[in-house]
Protein backbone atom coordinates (compact mmCIF):
# COMPACT_ATOMS: atom_id res chain seq x y z
CA UNK A 1 0.00 0.00 0.00
CA UNK A 2 1.04 3.69 -0.39
CA UNK A 3 1.90 5.19 2.72
CA UNK A 4 1.10 9.06 2.89
CA UNK A 5 5.36 10.02 4.66
CA UNK A 6 6.45 7.56 1.47
CA UNK A 7 5.33 9.91 -0.89
CA UNK A 8 6.44 13.23 0.13
CA UNK A 9 9.04 13.46 -1.81
CA UNK A 10 7.05 12.08 -4.65
CA UNK A 11 5.57 14.46 -8.15
CA UNK A 12 1.80 15.55 -7.21
CA UNK A 13 -0.48 13.59 -9.49
CA UNK A 14 -3.59 14.50 -10.79
CA UNK A 15 -6.90 12.64 -10.82
CA UNK A 16 -10.36 13.35 -12.32
CA UNK A 17 -13.35 12.74 -10.46
CA UNK A 18 -16.29 12.66 -12.22
CA UNK A 19 -19.09 12.82 -9.78
CA UNK A 20 -22.58 11.92 -11.00
CA UNK A 21 -24.01 12.28 -7.74
CA UNK A 22 -23.04 16.18 -7.22
CA UNK A 23 -22.36 14.72 -4.02
CA UNK A 24 -20.41 16.70 -1.12
CA UNK A 25 -17.10 15.00 -0.82
CA UNK A 26 -13.66 16.49 -0.08
CA UNK A 27 -11.77 14.37 -2.28
CA UNK A 28 -8.96 16.90 -1.93
CA UNK A 29 -8.36 16.56 1.55
CA UNK A 30 -8.83 12.62 1.25
CA UNK A 31 -6.43 11.82 -1.01
CA UNK A 32 -3.79 15.11 -0.98
CA UNK A 33 -1.64 13.23 1.75
CA UNK A 34 -1.31 10.91 -1.23
CA UNK A 35 0.13 13.44 -3.44
CA UNK A 36 -2.95 13.34 -5.89
CA UNK A 37 -4.60 16.81 -6.79
CA UNK A 38 -8.26 16.14 -7.54
CA UNK A 39 -10.49 17.70 -10.21
CA UNK A 40 -13.82 17.84 -9.72
CA UNK A 41 -16.32 17.60 -12.34
CA UNK A 42 -20.31 16.71 -12.63
CA UNK A 43 -21.26 17.63 -16.18
CA UNK A 44 -19.53 16.16 -19.48
CA UNK A 45 -18.81 19.61 -20.94
CA UNK A 46 -16.44 20.42 -17.93
CA UNK A 47 -14.98 16.97 -18.07
CA UNK A 48 -14.03 17.30 -21.41
CA UNK A 49 -12.75 20.88 -21.17
CA UNK A 50 -10.71 19.93 -18.50
CA UNK A 51 -9.03 16.77 -20.43
CA UNK A 52 -8.67 18.81 -23.46
CA UNK A 53 -6.32 21.23 -21.33
CA UNK A 54 -4.55 19.04 -19.23
CA UNK A 55 -2.47 15.77 -19.19
CA UNK A 56 -4.95 13.49 -17.09
CA UNK A 57 -4.10 9.75 -16.54
CA UNK A 58 -6.47 8.56 -14.41
CA UNK A 59 -10.21 9.09 -13.32
CA UNK A 60 -12.80 7.99 -10.76
CA UNK A 61 -16.48 7.97 -11.78
CA UNK A 62 -18.68 8.18 -8.34
CA UNK A 63 -21.94 6.65 -9.06
CA UNK A 64 -24.92 5.37 -7.78
CA UNK A 65 -27.49 2.97 -9.10
CA UNK A 66 -29.87 5.62 -10.19
CA UNK A 67 -26.86 7.03 -12.26
CA UNK A 68 -25.30 4.29 -13.45
CA UNK A 69 -26.66 4.20 -16.73
CA UNK A 70 -25.95 7.87 -17.73
CA UNK A 71 -22.48 6.99 -15.91
CA UNK A 72 -21.29 4.13 -18.32
CA UNK A 73 -22.75 5.54 -21.12
CA UNK A 74 -20.29 9.13 -20.38
CA UNK A 75 -17.52 6.96 -19.63
CA UNK A 76 -17.73 4.82 -22.99
CA UNK A 77 -17.89 8.41 -24.59
CA UNK A 78 -14.93 9.70 -22.74
CA UNK A 79 -12.29 6.62 -23.12
CA UNK A 80 -13.17 6.90 -27.19
CA UNK A 81 -11.76 10.29 -27.32
CA UNK A 82 -9.67 10.23 -24.14
CA UNK A 83 -8.37 6.47 -23.95
CA UNK A 84 -5.23 7.41 -22.32
CA UNK A 85 -7.40 7.26 -19.03
CA UNK A 86 -7.34 4.11 -16.66
CA UNK A 87 -11.14 4.68 -15.40
CA UNK A 88 -12.06 3.44 -11.67
CA UNK A 89 -15.48 2.78 -10.18
CA UNK A 90 -16.89 4.06 -6.97
CA UNK A 91 -20.72 3.13 -6.39
CA UNK A 92 -22.51 5.36 -3.36
CA UNK A 93 -24.66 2.20 -3.04
CA UNK A 94 -23.40 -1.53 -1.44
CA UNK A 95 -24.17 -2.78 -4.97
CA UNK A 96 -25.40 -2.24 -8.76
CA UNK A 97 -28.36 -3.73 -9.08
CA UNK A 98 -28.64 -3.19 -13.01
CA UNK A 99 -26.23 -6.68 -13.97
CA UNK A 100 -26.63 -5.43 -17.55
CA UNK A 101 -25.41 -2.29 -17.08
CA UNK A 102 -23.09 -2.99 -14.58
CA UNK A 103 -21.54 -5.60 -16.63
CA UNK A 104 -20.52 -2.78 -18.38
CA UNK A 105 -18.12 -1.47 -16.17
CA UNK A 106 -15.33 -4.35 -16.18
CA UNK A 107 -14.96 -3.29 -20.05
CA UNK A 108 -14.11 0.50 -18.91
CA UNK A 109 -13.19 0.12 -15.73
CA UNK A 110 -10.17 -0.87 -13.95
CA UNK A 111 -11.64 -1.55 -10.84
CA UNK A 112 -15.11 -1.37 -9.20
CA UNK A 113 -15.31 -0.03 -5.69
CA UNK A 114 -18.65 0.62 -3.78
CA UNK A 115 -19.13 1.85 -0.14
CA UNK A 116 -18.01 2.39 2.23
CA UNK A 117 -14.62 3.18 0.88
CA UNK A 118 -10.90 2.12 2.16
CA UNK A 119 -8.96 5.07 1.03
CA UNK A 120 -5.75 3.85 1.41
CA UNK A 121 -6.95 0.64 -1.45
CA UNK A 122 -8.35 3.55 -3.69
CA UNK A 123 -4.91 5.33 -3.30
CA UNK A 124 -2.66 1.94 -4.28
CA UNK A 125 -5.23 1.26 -7.18
CA UNK A 126 -4.91 4.84 -8.38
CA UNK A 127 -0.81 4.72 -8.15
CA UNK A 128 -1.15 1.64 -10.13
CA UNK A 129 -3.37 2.62 -12.38
CA UNK A 130 -1.45 5.69 -12.71
CA UNK A 131 1.81 3.78 -13.30
CA UNK A 132 0.07 1.09 -16.01
CA UNK A 133 -0.89 4.79 -17.85
CA UNK A 134 2.32 6.05 -18.10
CA UNK A 135 3.84 2.61 -20.14
CA UNK A 136 1.22 2.92 -22.66
CA UNK A 137 2.78 4.59 -25.83
CA UNK A 138 1.34 8.82 -26.02
CA UNK A 139 -2.00 8.40 -27.34
CA UNK A 140 -2.86 11.34 -28.73
CA UNK A 141 -6.67 12.03 -27.91
CA UNK A 142 -8.77 11.57 -30.96
CA UNK A 143 -12.77 13.04 -32.32
CA UNK A 144 -11.84 16.25 -29.45
CA UNK A 145 -13.43 18.10 -32.18
CA UNK A 146 -17.05 16.48 -31.62
CA UNK A 147 -16.95 17.66 -28.16
CA UNK A 148 -15.97 21.05 -28.82
CA UNK A 149 -18.57 22.55 -26.90
CA UNK A 150 -17.12 26.30 -27.05
CA UNK A 151 -19.53 26.73 -29.88
CA UNK A 152 -23.10 28.86 -29.64
CA UNK A 153 -25.36 26.53 -31.02
CA UNK A 154 -28.76 28.76 -32.42
CA UNK A 155 -29.16 30.55 -35.58
CA UNK A 156 -31.89 32.86 -34.21
CA UNK A 157 -31.21 36.67 -34.72
CA UNK A 158 -30.00 37.03 -30.99
CA UNK A 159 -27.67 34.69 -31.43
CA UNK A 160 -26.08 35.66 -34.39
CA UNK A 161 -26.02 39.22 -33.07
CA UNK A 162 -23.72 37.69 -29.73
CA UNK A 163 -21.52 35.56 -31.73
CA UNK A 164 -20.70 38.92 -34.47
CA UNK A 165 -19.83 40.65 -31.23
CA UNK A 166 -17.92 37.78 -29.33
CA UNK A 167 -15.67 38.41 -32.97
CA UNK A 168 -15.10 41.71 -32.21
CA UNK A 169 -14.53 41.82 -28.86
CA UNK A 170 -12.00 39.28 -29.22
CA UNK A 171 -9.79 41.59 -31.61
CA UNK A 172 -9.52 43.94 -28.57
CA UNK A 173 -8.11 43.37 -25.17
CA UNK A 174 -10.40 46.36 -22.92
CA UNK A 175 -11.59 44.73 -20.21
CA UNK A 176 -15.01 43.04 -20.41
CA UNK A 177 -18.56 42.67 -18.36
CA UNK A 178 -21.10 39.85 -19.54
CA UNK A 179 -24.19 39.80 -18.00
CA UNK A 180 -27.10 38.05 -18.45
CA UNK A 181 -29.55 35.31 -16.45
CA UNK A 182 -27.97 32.32 -14.51
CA UNK A 183 -27.43 29.28 -16.77
CA UNK A 184 -27.50 31.56 -20.60
CA UNK A 185 -23.66 31.20 -21.48
CA UNK A 186 -21.77 33.62 -19.82
CA UNK A 187 -18.47 31.15 -19.17
CA UNK A 188 -19.14 29.81 -22.81
CA UNK A 189 -18.96 33.31 -24.45
CA UNK A 190 -15.77 34.06 -22.28
CA UNK A 191 -14.21 31.05 -23.86
CA UNK A 192 -15.17 31.69 -27.09
CA UNK A 193 -13.40 35.05 -27.07
CA UNK A 194 -10.35 33.96 -25.45
CA UNK A 195 -10.06 31.39 -28.27
CA UNK A 196 -10.54 33.93 -30.78
CA UNK A 197 -8.11 36.32 -29.07
CA UNK A 198 -4.64 36.42 -29.62
CA UNK A 199 -4.01 35.31 -26.51
CA UNK A 200 -5.34 31.84 -27.34
CA UNK A 201 -2.16 29.94 -27.10
CA UNK A 202 -1.78 31.25 -23.07
CA UNK A 203 -4.23 29.94 -20.47
CA UNK A 204 -7.61 31.11 -19.73
CA UNK A 205 -8.23 30.97 -15.85
CA UNK A 206 -11.09 31.22 -14.45
CA UNK A 207 -12.19 31.72 -11.00
CA UNK A 208 -15.66 31.21 -9.89
CA UNK A 209 -15.38 34.51 -6.64
CA UNK A 210 -18.81 32.99 -5.93
CA UNK A 211 -17.57 29.89 -4.94
CA UNK A 212 -14.29 30.46 -3.37
CA UNK A 213 -14.03 29.94 1.07
CA UNK A 214 -14.25 33.75 2.44
CA UNK A 215 -11.07 32.59 4.51
CA UNK A 216 -9.24 31.28 1.40
CA UNK A 217 -10.30 33.71 -1.47
CA UNK A 218 -7.02 36.41 -1.17
CA UNK A 219 -4.75 33.24 -1.64
CA UNK A 220 -5.92 31.75 -4.57
CA UNK A 221 -6.45 34.86 -5.87
CA UNK A 222 -2.94 36.91 -5.32
CA UNK A 223 -0.74 33.34 -3.98
CA UNK A 224 1.07 33.35 -1.04
CA UNK A 225 4.97 32.62 0.09
CA UNK A 226 6.07 30.07 2.42
CA UNK A 227 5.13 30.67 5.86
CA UNK A 228 2.83 33.35 5.12
CA UNK A 229 0.66 32.03 7.70
CA UNK A 230 0.23 29.00 9.64
CA UNK A 231 -0.23 25.98 7.05
CA UNK A 232 1.50 27.72 4.38
CA UNK A 233 4.09 25.00 3.91
CA UNK A 234 4.61 25.58 0.03
CA UNK A 235 4.91 28.71 -1.82
CA UNK A 236 1.46 29.14 -3.65
CA UNK A 237 0.73 30.47 -7.32
CA UNK A 238 -2.26 32.27 -7.24
CA UNK A 239 -4.85 32.69 -10.42
CA UNK A 240 -4.26 36.08 -11.03
CA UNK A 241 -1.03 35.07 -11.80
CA UNK A 242 -1.20 31.86 -13.39
CA UNK A 243 -3.40 34.01 -16.17
CA UNK A 244 -0.08 35.67 -17.06
CA UNK A 245 -0.30 35.94 -20.68
CA UNK A 246 -3.38 34.74 -21.12
CA UNK A 247 -7.05 35.61 -19.65
CA UNK A 248 -8.83 35.83 -16.38
CA UNK A 249 -12.21 34.93 -16.58
CA UNK A 250 -13.65 36.21 -12.95
CA UNK A 251 -16.86 34.70 -12.98
CA UNK A 252 -19.58 36.00 -10.23
CA UNK A 253 -17.90 39.12 -10.00
CA UNK A 254 -20.88 40.54 -7.72
CA UNK A 255 -19.78 37.91 -4.87
CA UNK A 256 -16.22 39.04 -4.54
CA UNK A 257 -16.15 40.98 -0.73
CA UNK A 258 -15.52 44.31 -0.47
CA UNK A 259 -12.21 44.07 1.03
CA UNK A 260 -10.76 42.03 -2.36
CA UNK A 261 -12.57 44.37 -4.80
CA UNK A 262 -9.87 47.15 -3.36
CA UNK A 263 -6.89 44.42 -4.53
CA UNK A 264 -8.36 43.63 -7.63
CA UNK A 265 -8.89 47.69 -8.15
CA UNK A 266 -5.31 47.95 -7.45
CA UNK A 267 -4.03 44.74 -10.11
CA UNK A 268 -6.17 46.38 -12.76
CA UNK A 269 -4.66 49.93 -12.63
CA UNK A 270 -1.49 48.77 -11.79
CA UNK A 271 -0.52 45.39 -13.41
CA UNK A 272 0.86 44.45 -10.14
CA UNK A 273 -0.27 41.72 -7.55
CA UNK A 274 1.89 40.84 -4.27
CA UNK A 275 1.48 37.29 -2.79
CA UNK A 276 0.43 37.02 0.84
CA UNK A 277 3.67 37.57 2.61
CA UNK A 278 5.57 38.50 -0.32
CA UNK A 279 7.49 41.43 -0.50
CA UNK A 280 7.94 42.20 -4.13
CA UNK A 281 5.59 43.33 -6.61
CA UNK A 282 5.16 40.39 -9.70
CA UNK A 283 3.70 42.68 -13.07
CA UNK A 284 0.86 40.11 -14.61
CA UNK A 285 0.01 40.76 -18.43
CA UNK A 286 -3.78 39.39 -18.72
CA UNK A 287 -7.18 40.37 -20.13
CA UNK A 288 -9.90 40.46 -17.70
CA UNK A 289 -13.36 39.13 -18.39
CA UNK A 290 -16.12 39.96 -15.44
CA UNK A 291 -19.45 38.29 -15.29
CA UNK A 292 -22.41 38.51 -13.29
CA UNK A 293 -25.90 37.25 -13.29
CA UNK A 294 -26.60 40.33 -10.73
CA UNK A 295 -27.29 43.71 -11.78
CA UNK A 296 -23.98 45.22 -10.68
CA UNK A 297 -25.38 48.88 -11.04
CA UNK A 298 -27.92 48.54 -7.70
CA UNK A 299 -25.19 46.73 -6.37
CA UNK A 300 -22.86 50.06 -6.99
CA UNK A 301 -26.01 51.75 -5.46
CA UNK A 302 -26.67 49.59 -2.66
CA UNK A 303 -22.58 49.74 -1.73
CA UNK A 304 -22.37 46.27 -2.30
CA UNK A 305 -19.92 46.65 -4.94
CA UNK A 306 -17.36 49.41 -5.59
CA UNK A 307 -18.18 52.12 -8.18
CA UNK A 308 -14.63 52.53 -9.10
CA UNK A 309 -14.10 48.93 -9.82
CA UNK A 310 -17.39 48.57 -12.04
CA UNK A 311 -15.97 51.05 -14.51
CA UNK A 312 -13.23 49.38 -14.92
CA UNK A 313 -14.60 45.69 -15.46
CA UNK A 314 -17.59 47.49 -18.07
CA UNK A 315 -15.55 49.37 -20.43
CA UNK A 316 -16.45 46.68 -22.85
CA UNK A 317 -20.24 44.54 -21.80
CA UNK A 318 -21.81 41.79 -23.47
CA UNK A 319 -25.45 40.37 -22.90
CA UNK A 320 -26.28 37.05 -23.20
CA UNK A 321 -29.92 36.58 -23.75
CA UNK A 322 -32.31 34.27 -21.89
CA UNK A 323 -33.65 30.89 -23.42
CA UNK A 324 -37.12 31.91 -23.70
CA UNK A 325 -35.63 35.19 -25.34
CA UNK A 326 -34.26 32.79 -28.69
CA UNK A 327 -36.93 29.76 -28.45
CA UNK A 328 -36.02 29.15 -31.87
CA UNK A 329 -32.77 27.95 -30.88
CA UNK A 330 -34.11 25.27 -28.29
CA UNK A 331 -34.70 22.42 -30.15
CA UNK A 332 -31.27 22.51 -31.99
CA UNK A 333 -29.55 23.00 -28.81
CA UNK A 334 -31.34 20.21 -27.20
CA UNK A 335 -30.50 17.82 -30.22
CA UNK A 336 -26.48 19.14 -29.47
CA UNK A 337 -26.90 17.79 -25.99
CA UNK A 338 -28.17 14.74 -26.77
CA UNK A 339 -25.40 13.87 -29.47
CA UNK A 340 -22.77 12.53 -26.94
CA UNK A 341 -24.81 10.15 -25.70
CA UNK A 342 -26.34 8.92 -29.24
CA UNK A 343 -22.56 7.47 -29.86
CA UNK A 344 -23.63 4.57 -27.06
CA UNK A 345 -27.24 4.47 -28.84
CA UNK A 346 -27.55 6.29 -32.09
CA UNK A 347 -31.79 5.57 -31.80
CA UNK A 348 -32.41 7.92 -28.94
CA UNK A 349 -34.43 10.77 -30.03
CA UNK A 350 -36.49 13.12 -28.69
CA UNK A 351 -40.54 12.95 -28.79
CA UNK A 352 -42.79 15.24 -30.50
CA UNK A 353 -44.41 16.10 -27.43
CA UNK A 354 -41.04 16.78 -25.41
CA UNK A 355 -40.36 19.07 -28.35
CA UNK A 356 -43.30 20.69 -28.35
CA UNK A 357 -42.87 20.73 -24.31
CA UNK A 358 -39.59 22.20 -24.22
CA UNK A 359 -40.56 24.95 -26.93
CA UNK A 360 -43.39 26.29 -24.32
CA UNK A 361 -41.53 25.91 -21.21
CA UNK A 362 -40.16 29.16 -19.66
CA UNK A 363 -36.47 27.92 -18.99
CA UNK A 364 -36.08 30.02 -15.69
CA UNK A 365 -32.68 28.28 -15.29
CA UNK A 366 -31.60 28.77 -19.41
CA UNK A 367 -29.80 26.58 -21.30
CA UNK A 368 -27.63 24.93 -18.32
CA UNK A 369 -31.43 23.62 -16.85
CA UNK A 370 -31.85 22.29 -20.55
CA UNK A 371 -28.64 20.46 -20.66
CA UNK A 372 -29.43 19.28 -17.66
CA UNK A 373 -33.19 18.08 -18.19
CA UNK A 374 -31.80 16.24 -21.40
CA UNK A 375 -29.08 14.14 -19.11
CA UNK A 376 -31.92 13.76 -16.81
CA UNK A 377 -34.20 12.87 -19.44
CA UNK A 378 -31.49 10.08 -21.09
CA UNK A 379 -31.31 8.25 -17.51
CA UNK A 380 -35.07 8.00 -17.16
CA UNK A 381 -36.16 7.08 -20.59
CA UNK A 382 -36.86 3.16 -21.08
CA UNK A 383 -36.98 3.08 -24.71
CA UNK A 384 -35.31 4.89 -27.48
CA UNK A 385 -37.47 7.80 -26.82
CA UNK A 386 -37.03 11.23 -24.94
CA UNK A 387 -41.36 11.53 -23.67
CA UNK A 388 -41.90 14.67 -22.08
CA UNK A 389 -42.55 13.06 -19.08
CA UNK A 390 -38.83 12.03 -19.34
CA UNK A 391 -38.22 15.51 -19.20
CA UNK A 392 -39.08 16.42 -15.27
CA UNK A 393 -42.20 16.20 -13.24
CA UNK A 394 -43.18 19.62 -14.48
CA UNK A 395 -43.41 18.39 -18.12
CA UNK A 396 -45.26 15.64 -17.35
CA UNK A 397 -47.86 17.87 -16.07
CA UNK A 398 -48.06 20.12 -19.03
CA UNK A 399 -51.00 20.11 -21.17
CA UNK A 400 -50.46 19.52 -24.90
CA UNK A 401 -52.58 22.08 -27.00
CA UNK A 402 -55.92 20.64 -28.46
CA UNK A 403 -55.91 21.15 -31.77
CA UNK A 404 -59.76 23.80 -32.37
CA UNK A 405 -62.44 22.07 -34.76
CA UNK A 406 -61.13 23.81 -37.88
CA UNK A 407 -57.63 21.91 -37.13
CA UNK A 408 -59.34 18.99 -36.48
CA UNK A 409 -62.03 18.78 -39.73
CA UNK A 410 -58.28 19.70 -41.96
CA UNK A 411 -56.75 16.78 -40.31
CA UNK A 412 -59.21 14.58 -41.41
CA UNK A 413 -60.10 15.81 -44.44
CA UNK A 414 -55.72 15.66 -45.35
CA UNK A 415 -56.15 12.12 -44.72
CA UNK A 416 -59.30 11.58 -46.87
CA UNK A 417 -57.66 13.60 -49.57
CA UNK A 418 -54.62 11.15 -49.25
CA UNK A 419 -56.31 7.75 -49.32
CA UNK A 420 -58.10 9.19 -52.81
CA UNK A 421 -55.38 10.43 -54.55
CA UNK A 422 -53.23 6.72 -53.92
CA UNK A 423 -56.16 4.87 -54.13
CA UNK A 424 -56.55 6.54 -58.16
CA UNK A 425 -52.68 6.29 -58.56
CA UNK A 426 -52.31 9.75 -58.38
CA UNK A 427 -54.60 10.78 -61.22
CA UNK A 428 -56.22 13.92 -59.84
CA UNK A 429 -60.03 13.60 -61.99
CA UNK A 430 -60.41 10.16 -61.15
CA UNK A 431 -59.78 11.13 -57.10
CA UNK A 432 -61.99 13.91 -57.35
CA UNK A 433 -64.84 12.10 -58.93
CA UNK A 434 -64.36 8.96 -56.38
CA UNK A 435 -64.79 11.60 -53.21
CA UNK A 436 -67.51 13.14 -55.91
CA UNK A 437 -66.39 16.47 -55.77
CA UNK A 438 -65.28 18.74 -58.86
CA UNK A 439 -61.70 19.01 -59.37
CA UNK A 440 -61.70 23.07 -58.83
CA UNK A 441 -63.02 21.96 -55.29
CA UNK A 442 -60.38 19.04 -55.13
CA UNK A 443 -57.50 21.53 -55.82
CA UNK A 444 -58.94 24.12 -53.42
CA UNK A 445 -59.33 21.66 -50.42
CA UNK A 446 -54.96 20.15 -51.43
CA UNK A 447 -54.21 23.88 -51.52
CA UNK A 448 -56.20 24.04 -47.69
CA UNK A 449 -54.80 21.21 -46.43
CA UNK A 450 -51.59 22.25 -47.95
CA UNK A 451 -50.55 19.00 -49.37
CA UNK A 452 -47.81 18.76 -51.83
CA UNK A 453 -48.35 16.11 -54.64
N1 LIG B 1 -26.02 28.55 -27.25
C1 LIG B 1 -25.49 27.49 -26.61
N2 LIG B 1 -25.21 26.37 -27.30
C2 LIG B 1 -24.71 25.28 -26.69
N3 LIG B 1 -24.46 25.20 -25.37
C3 LIG B 1 -24.71 26.29 -24.63
C4 LIG B 1 -25.24 27.48 -25.20
N4 LIG B 1 -25.38 28.38 -24.21
C5 LIG B 1 -24.98 27.79 -23.08
N5 LIG B 1 -24.57 26.53 -23.31
C6 LIG B 1 -24.13 25.53 -22.32
O1 LIG B 1 -24.99 25.70 -21.19
C7 LIG B 1 -24.28 25.48 -19.99
C8 LIG B 1 -24.38 26.71 -19.09
O2 LIG B 1 -23.63 27.75 -19.70
P1 LIG B 1 -22.61 28.66 -18.85
O3 LIG B 1 -21.97 27.90 -17.74
O4 LIG B 1 -21.72 29.34 -19.83
O5 LIG B 1 -23.67 29.67 -18.23
P2 LIG B 1 -23.41 30.94 -17.30
O6 LIG B 1 -24.26 32.03 -17.84
O7 LIG B 1 -21.94 31.21 -17.19
O8 LIG B 1 -24.01 30.43 -15.93
P3 LIG B 1 -23.79 31.06 -14.43
O9 LIG B 1 -24.44 32.39 -14.42
O10 LIG B 1 -24.50 30.11 -13.54
O11 LIG B 1 -22.31 31.10 -14.22
C9 LIG B 1 -22.86 25.14 -20.39
O12 LIG B 1 -22.72 23.74 -20.44
C10 LIG B 1 -22.73 25.73 -21.79
O13 LIG B 1 -21.76 25.03 -22.56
Amino acid sequence: MEKPDKLNRAKERTVLCFNFEHAKMNWQRKLSPFKWKVHNVTTLSQAVNLLKGNTILVAIAILTASTQKQAISIIANLVSSFPQIKWIAYSLDDNLKNSAVSAKFSEYCIDYFHYPICIERLAHTLGHAYGMAQLQPQIKAKNIASYDTATLIGKSNELRQLNNHIKKIAKVDSSLLITGETGTGKDLCAQLIHQQSARANSPLININCGALPESLIHSELFGHEKGAFTGAIDKYIGHIERAHQGTLFLDEIGDLPLELQVNLLHFLENHTIERLGGAKPITVDCRIIAATHIDLETAVVEGRFRKDLFHRLNILRLRVPGLREHREDIEAIAISFLKPFQQANPKLKFSNSAIECMLSYEWPGNVRELKNRVERAVVMQDGNTISNKDLGHHFAKIKMPTKNLNQQREDIDTEILLDAITRNNHNISAAARDLKISRTTFYRLIKKCNIKL
